[in-house]
């Protein structure tokens, strides 16, 4: 077993910066599928894009590099002690070697540990099997869309669809709705895993191990083939689109197991994954612990690069590509505005819903620990006129130590709305830049103070990470390398004006929207 340590390494490495075959030629058939210039089909191909950036840099496809769950099966006599410690011993190097983000923090103090090794992860789960040989699968599961995971207990009332009860029609209703709850905010389009029945513990587990399957396997049992098929097709009809902007395609995959419940219980439970889909495995010699297989075709095999248009260059030279682009909904054309930070209210007020804007100059970044601190605090630097990003970055520093961005995508901002919204006044801050969409708080600030909530793509962390030249200086590092405060000087910087500071909020309107079309799924389907 000499080669397991590295195996598993290897594993891990492939996992977080190439996403598989079967999970590609999902995303492409998404790209055939949208309209040519829509909001959604220039963020598939940013996408693209980031799915190749990833694979040729060796760097994670998103910053998020999730809860690393592994689920071993090996032959009776294997030795699990040895390699559960090596598989905390190959996390702790990715984590060095920046293929994994820290994080594993401390529930109660927020402490970062620093190396993904901690109370509870890695998530280890060993199963003794009758082959010779050893079965390591890992999944990397971000935390923005264990998030948009849903648990039904039947019968239930079902917001928008009524009353679900104990039959495949129920189960329906759940889903539909599952998918639906999530709108843009867990990265959509997603795969949802789907378990139904067991406890609330083991409910959730079966709808995680869904998330193993092929996207192209076939399910054996005819009712559930029925209803994930039904879902497919039906799901997309919600119109939430790609990072909730919009659009054809919502789902990329639903996987539906059973298992057996209590009499009194009936859970349904909805494990919601994002695109960036990281699951991958490895067949392993069960004396030498080396690779004999893979268990998902690899990426590799599967190149995204053809006829992609990415939301815009990342350098704010070649531009021209979306500028041009109308939108679907939109007779005129899509404007793009370059910004320098920092901002003043009037080049704000300008902007309205459907822009992109390009951002250069300093941006900072902030996320959960920063916000409430600044809710009774002062700031280090000045925010006057800035550009606040939602980003907890992979960072290290380089030889000549240096610290550098290596993966740098937006995280799920609706968790700043209890915040948000006094920041923006009390410091001056004009732009927010993140992903999913704020409340109605937020717009109120945004109108009253003259501000602009930006979606950036999310899980496109190699895209934007290229856009941050150099790292003027960190504060807070105590909150952990992905809570701190990093001051970035920023180059093209591309995102979309969804929040304008005129009262427009485009997630509000694409939720009210999905409403409507998931209230036509309300009549029985499978009686
Ligand atoms: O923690 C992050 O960087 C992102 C998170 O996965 C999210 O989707 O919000
Ligand atoms: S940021 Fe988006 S793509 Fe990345 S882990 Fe979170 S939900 Fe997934």
């Amino acid at each position: 077993m000499q080669h397991f340590l590295q195996s598993v390494y290897d594993l891990i490495v492939e996992t977080s910066t190439n996403l598989p075959a079967d999970v590609r030629r999902a995303i492409r058939n998404a790209q055939s599928l949208e309209d040519k210039g829509t909001r959604a089909a220039l963020s598939l191909s940013t996408i693209a894009q980031n799915i190749e950036m990833a694979e040729t840099n060796v760097s994670p496809i998103c910053q998020d590099t999730g809860m690393p769950t592994f689920i071993i099966h090996c032959p009776v006599g294997a030795d699990q002690i040895t390699m559960k410690r090596q598989i905390r011993e190959a996390v702790a190097q990715a984590t060095t070697d920046s293929k994994l983000r820290t994080n594993s923090v401390d529930s109660l103090t927020g402490a970062n540990t620093g190396d993904n090794l901690g109370p509870g992860t890695p998530v280890i789960h060993f199963e003794q099997w009758e082959r010779d040989d050893i079965e390591v699968k890992l999944i990397l599961k971000g935390g923005g869309c264990e998030n948009k995971n849903i648990q039904y207990s039947l019968p239930a009332e079902i917001p928008g669809l009524g009353k679900a009860g104990r039959d495949l029609d129920g189960i329906r209703k759940c889903v539909m709705h599952s998918v639906y709850q999530a709108q843009g905010q867990g990265c959509s389009a997603g795969v949802i895993g789907v378990g139904i029945g067991g406890d609330r513990t083991t409910g959730y587990e079966l709808a995680k191990h869904q998330l193993f399957r092929s996207l192209d396997d076939v399910n054996p049992n005819e009712d559930l083939r029925k209803l994930e098929d039904y879902v497919m097709e039906n799901a997309n009809k919600l119109g939430i689109g790609t990072m909730g902007f919009g659009g054809q395609v919502t789902l990329l995959g639903c996987k539906v197991g059973v298992m057996n419940r209590l009499p009194a219980s009936f859970f349904v439970s909805v494990a919601y994954n994002c695109w960036a889909y990281r699951r991958q495995g490895v067949v392993l010699n069960a004396q030498t612990g080396e690779i004999e297989d893979w268990v998902y075709e690899r990426g590799s095999d599967q190149p995204m690069n053809e006829a992609t248009q990415p939301v815009a260059a990342a350098e704010a030279s070649q531009p021209e590509a979306v500028a041009a682009a109308p939108d679907a909904d939109e007779s005129d054309e899509r404007r793009e505005i370059v910004l320098q930070t920092p901002i003043s209210e009037e080049q704000i007020r300008q902007l309205k819903v459907g822009d992109v804007v390009i951002i250069n100059g300093m941006m900072h970044t902030g996320r959960d620990a920063l916000h409430k601190y600044l809710m009774d605090h002062d700031s280090p630097v000045d925010l006057n006129g800035a550009a606040i990003y939602h980003c907890g970055p992979v960072m290290s520093k380089d030889q000549a130590g240096n610290w550098k961005v290596r993966a740098a995508g937006p995280t799920t901002s609706i968790r700043e709305e209890p915040y948000q919204g006094d920041i923006i006044k009390k410091f001056g801050i004009r732009a927010v830049i993140g992903k999913g969409g704020m409340g109605p708080k937020t717009l109120a600030a945004l109108k009253e103070h003259g501000g602009v909530y930006l979606n950036a793509i999310g899980g496109a962390a190699q895209y934007y990470a290229r856009c941050f030249k150099k790292v003027e200086g960190v504060d807070f590092m105590e909150f952990g390398i992905p809570e701190a405060m990093w001051h970035l000087q920023t180059e093209g910087f591309a995102a979309i004006v969804t929040m304008d500071s005129h009262g427009n909020s485009l997630h509000a309107d694409v939720e009210k929207n999905s409403l409507q079309k998931l209230e036509q799924f309300k009549e029985p389907v499978f009686a």
